[in-house]
C-alpha cells in the first residue's frame, strides 16, 4: 500500500498543473514575448523573492546565465536574493522590506525587468521592489498565488500577472517552477526557433 500522505500530494499537483495549463499558457506567454524583448533590446532581468521563491528567483538566474536545455551565450538575470552582505546592511540599516527595493534602485534600468515572485502577493519587500521597478520604467512580470493579494493592486496594464489558482503555498511553488522553465524554454525557442538541443 502506498503512503496516501505521498499520493495526495502527487494527485493534488498534477491536478493543479493540468487547470494552470489552461489559465495560465496565455499569461505565461506574454512574460516569455516581454522577456525576449527586453533581451534583445540589451535590458536584463532582475528576480526578488522570499524564501522557496527566492530558490525559485536563483534557479531562474542559473538557466539564464548558464543554459536551459540548449547551448547558447549567456544571458543577463540577476537574483536580488544571494548577496548576503548588501542584504544584512539594507534590513539592519534601513529595514528588511527594502533588502530587494533598494538593489532595483541601484541596478535597475528602464526597459529591465522585474520578476516579482510572491504565493500571497503580499510579501512587502517584494511588493517595494515591484515599486521600485515601475518607477524607473522597467515592466514587472509577477508569479503569485492566493488570488493576487496585494500585487493585483499594483501592477500595469503593460505588466503580467501570472496568479496560481491554489492557496497552498507549496502547490503554488510547483507550478511556479514549471512555469520559469516555460519561460526558460520559451526564450531559447524565440531566440534560435524549433526544438531543444535534447
Ligand atoms: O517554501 C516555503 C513554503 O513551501 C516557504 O519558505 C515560503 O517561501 C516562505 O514562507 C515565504 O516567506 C512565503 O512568502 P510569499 O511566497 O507569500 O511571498
Ligand atoms: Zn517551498
Amino acid at each position: 500500500m502506498k503512503n496516501p500522505r505521498i499520493l495526495s500530494h502527487f494527485q493534488e499537483s498534477a491536478e493543479l498543473k493540468m487547470i494552470s495549463a489552461e489559465v495560465l499558457a496565455d499569461p505565461i506567454e506574454q512574460a516569455i514575448e516581454l522577456m525576449f524583448t527586453a533581451l534583445s533590446n540589451g535590458n536584463k532581468i532582475l528576480a526578488c523573492g522570499n524564501g522557496g521563491s527566492a530558490a525559485d528567483c536563483q534557479h531562474f538566474a542559473a538557466e539564464l546565465v548558464g543554459r536551459f536545455e540548449r547551448e547558447r551565450l549567456p544571458l543577463p538575470a540577476l537574483a536580488l536574493t544571494t548577496d548576503t552582505s548588501i542584504m544584512t546592511a539594507v534590513a539592519n540599516d534601513y529595514s528588511f522590506q527594502e533588502v530587494f527595493s533598494k538593489q532595483v534602485q541601484a541596478f535597475g534600468q528602464a526597459g529591465d525587468i522585474l520578476l516579482a515572485i510572491t504565493t500571497s502577493g503580499n510579501s512587502q519587500g517584494v511588493l517595494n521592489a515591484v515599486d521600485a521597478a515601475l518607477e524607473r520604467d522597467m515592466r514587472v512580470i509577477a508569479l503569485t498565488g492566493k488570488g493576487g493579494g496585494e500585487m493585483r493592486h499594483k501592477l500595469t496594464e503593460a505588466d503580467v500577472h501570472i496568479c496560481v489558482p491554489h492557496d497552498r503555498t507549496a502547490r503554488i511553488q510547483e507550478v511556479h517552477l514549471l512555469t520559469i522553465h516555460c519561460m526558460c524554454d520559451g526564450i531559447d525557442a524565440a531566440l534560435f526557433g524549433g526544438d531543444s538541443d535534447e
